[in-house]
């Protein structure tokens, strides 16, 4: 049986961007609250009974977090521009190595119904 693990976390950060739409409040600095999170797939190991330990799939993830809670997106190297499409390559990079189950990458933000999802591998 396939089985995902995943883990939530979320961070605040400021960025601006350049759109067609709504130009001049999206270039101007601001801050949004994002949530993300990550899914290994894969079959529990028969001793330890888990597809991966997810206290350190969390420590993974802290030291991504570390680099984009409380940053200006703009700043932050190797991300792009700070979309959601972006945060999600970015989160996954961070995690290079570290599982060949790494499913998805999700990035979203609560205030407003934006999601994006990175699929790293087939969908189930
Ligand atoms: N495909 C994408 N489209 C957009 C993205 C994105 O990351 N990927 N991002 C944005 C901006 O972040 C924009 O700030 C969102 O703006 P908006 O929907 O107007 O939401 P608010 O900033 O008004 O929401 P608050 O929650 O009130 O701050 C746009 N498109
Ligand atoms: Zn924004």
């Amino acid at each position: 049986m396939m089985y995902e693990v995943s883990q939530r976390f979320y961070f605040d950060a400021a960025h601006t961007l350049n759109r067609e739409i709504e130009t001049a409040g999206s270039r101007r600095i601001h801050g949004h609250t994002y949530w993300a999170e990550v899914a290994v797939r894969g079959i529990p190991e028969p001793v330890t009974g888990m597809v991966v330990d997810s206290g350190l799939l969390k420590a993974r993830l802290h030291e991504v977090r570390d680099r984009l809670d409380h940053h200006l997106l703009d700043e932050v190297p190797d991300l792009g521009p700070a979309t959601l499409e972006n945060l999600c390559a970015f989160i996954a990079r961070g995690l290079d190595g570290f599982h060949p189950g790494l499913a998805t990458v999700k990035v979203w933000r609560e205030a407003n119904g934006d999601s994006c999802t990175l699929h790293l591998l087939p969908k189930l």
